[in-house]
């Protein structure tokens, strides 16, 4: 009887069409929870807000020279500290202030400590084991952060005191022969030290073979890591295309990079392993690693490790150095100040040994004012999320690229008020410097230490030397030499380089013995 009512052919039109109906209008109160559901912004997990860019390209060509600027706008138009969009096809996510830093790569760091691959500089050129970019979740990540904290811990840092003291004395007279190469001084004064620690290596003068070798690693690496010249970064199914097809020129650039850089890479490490083989050869971070019958993989790992020191000190601490002598330059009443500290705790013209340099304040207060108001890294390195994550209302999807805006941090006026002054005495004026070192999550004024070298499982283990090689600088900078505009020229306008490392653009200024 039902079977008969259904082969009846109108019936069945009628069935057919009401059915979908009649599941529509069931559906509705469903759909109507799930509406207002993800509508009600109280609630709904979202990507975090962003603007769109163009469908192949993302937002890449609304990045100027200074997009940690770019950022902080951004953040500010959508009114959000966490903004994403896309880069080609890679997800990327600011992080504009400290308390989603602080939240994500800090507490999270288990799941933000990775690096987003560069395809034709990891797997290309063969340089996914260097220690800026192993993955965090390859076994070498731990082991390369274990051998570099304790080279470079606190207790290491103690042993290189001699070393650190005798290459200021050797930077002070270079700068009193040369004052106009100040530049030029740090960055042989910053190679001289990690040279000597990493490989035991003294430094000729300023073209030497070794400085050579660094040097060209650097500079290849900072082309093939160049963000959006290479599509095989961005579309690593490219990869694919055989060496001698006409559009493969990244093939076989990337091929020829390797191989440079492979033989680089083993010209110190080689020369260390011939030096051991003396019998009164140099102590220093690789020769006290590597083992007599050590297996290829371990000393591979000493290798790399090593490699990492000289990539990391050379040229940070100089980027430091330069903000701060042409600081000097524009506020020379900091600079009196400064000097006078030295001069009343040291006597007049003494220069502080590294032991007095934490009895000095002021110069304390100096530095950490340096690392703020000019970050040598305005972004740190970026990060990556390896798996789903929920921050607040928001989804940071797993893969993401995500960015400290270590510059908006620093900036941020909640934090550090009147952010565009250059104010030592912000770290002085409230409390003692100890209370500020792991200050509170609302502190006036933190520590910018804790922003300016990095984050979580990836924050810079070279942190301890850094500091102490730059103080003592500082420090002989200030008792020796007066630094000040040339006569009669008016104070320029402060700006920065871009690039991995920012550095203050050089302007004039005078430097004369006291
Ligand atoms: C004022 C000087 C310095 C500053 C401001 C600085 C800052 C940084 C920053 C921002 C990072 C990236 C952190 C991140 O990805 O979250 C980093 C990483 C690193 N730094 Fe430094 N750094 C300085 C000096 C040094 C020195 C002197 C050394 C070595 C002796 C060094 C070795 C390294 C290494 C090896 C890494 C890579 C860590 C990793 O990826 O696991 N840095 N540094």
């Amino acid at each position: 009887m039902y079977i008969s009512i259904l082969t009846s052919h109108s019936q069945v039109h009628s069935m057919t069409t009401s059915v979908p109906v009649l599941f529509v209008i069931g559906c509705l109160p469903i759909l109507l929870v799930w509406f207002l559901y993800n509508h009600d912004p109280n609630r709904r997990i979202r990507i975090p807000p962003g603007p769109k860019g163009t469908f192949f390209a993302g937002v890449k060509d609304q990045l100027s020279s200074s997009p940690w600027k770019v950022y902080a706008q951004w953040a500010e138009h959508y009114q959000s500290p966490v903004i994403s969009f896309w880069i080609y096809n890679r997800r990327t996510v600011v992080l504009n202030d400290h308390e989603s830093v602080r939240e994500l790569l800090h507490k999270r760091a288990s799941i933000y400590s990775d690096r987003p691959k560069s395809w034709m500089f990891h797997e290309l050129c063969g340089r996914g084991k260097s220690v800026f970019n192993i993955s965090s979740l390859d076994s070498r990540h731990g082991k390369y952060r274990r051998l570099l904290q304790h080279g470079l811990s606190g207790r290491a840092v103690p042993e290189y005191h001699e070393l650190l003291e005798s290459e200021a004395d050797v930077f002070v007279q270079s700068l009193t022969r040369e004052p106009h190469a100040f530049q030029h001084h740090f960055r042989r004064n910053a190679a001289a030290v990690i040279m000597k620690i990493t490989y035991g290596y003294t430094l000729t003068d300023s073209d030497d073979p070794f400085i050579r070798v660094a040097e060209e690693s650097a500079q290849i690496s900072g082309w093939a890591l160049a963000p959006g010249r290479w599509m095989v970064d961005y579309y690593p199914i490219v990869r694919f295309i055989p060496s001698w097809f006409p559009f493969a020129h990244f093939k076989r650039q990337g091929a020829k990079w390797r191989k440079q850089l492979e033989s680089l890479s083993d010209v110190p490490h080689n020369w260390v392993k011939k030096q051991m083989e003396q019998p009164n050869f140099v102590e220093c971070f690789t020769t006290r690693l590597l083992r007599p019958n050590a297996d290829a993989e371990a000393e591979d790992i000493v290798k790399w490790a090593a490699g990492g020191l000289y990539a990391g000190a050379s040229d940070t601490t100089v980027s430091a150095l330069t903000s701060f002598i042409l600081l000097m330059a524009l506020y020379p009443d900091t600079q009196k100040t400064a000097q006078r500290e030295i001069a009343n705790i040291c006597g007049a013209g003494r220069m502080p040994s590294i032991t007095e340099l934490h009895s000095l304040p002021y110069l304390d207060a100096l530095f950490k004012e340096v690392l703020r108001y000019a970050p040598i890294s305005n972004i740190a390195l970026p990060h990556r999320v390896v798996q789903d994550d929920v921050y607040k209302s928001y989804l940071i999807p797993k893969d993401s690229t995500v960015i400290p805006n270590t510059w908006a941090i620093l900036h941020d006026p909640s934090l550090f008020p009147e952010p565009f002054e250059f104010k030592p005495s912000r770290f002085i004026d409230n409390a003692s410097i100890s209370q500020r070192r792991h200050g509170s999550e609302n502190e006036v004024n933190p520590d910018p230490r804790a922003y300016a070298f990095g984050y979580g499982r990836r924050s810079c283990p070279g942190i301890q030397l850094a500091e102490i090689s730059v103080l003592l600088i500082m420090s002989r900078i200030l008792s020796k030499f007066e630094v000040s505009l040339p006569t009669g020229v008016c104070a320029p306008q402060v700006e920065f380089t871009t690039g991995i490392t920012s550095h203050v653009k050089p302007f004039d200024i005078v430097i004369r013995p006291m």
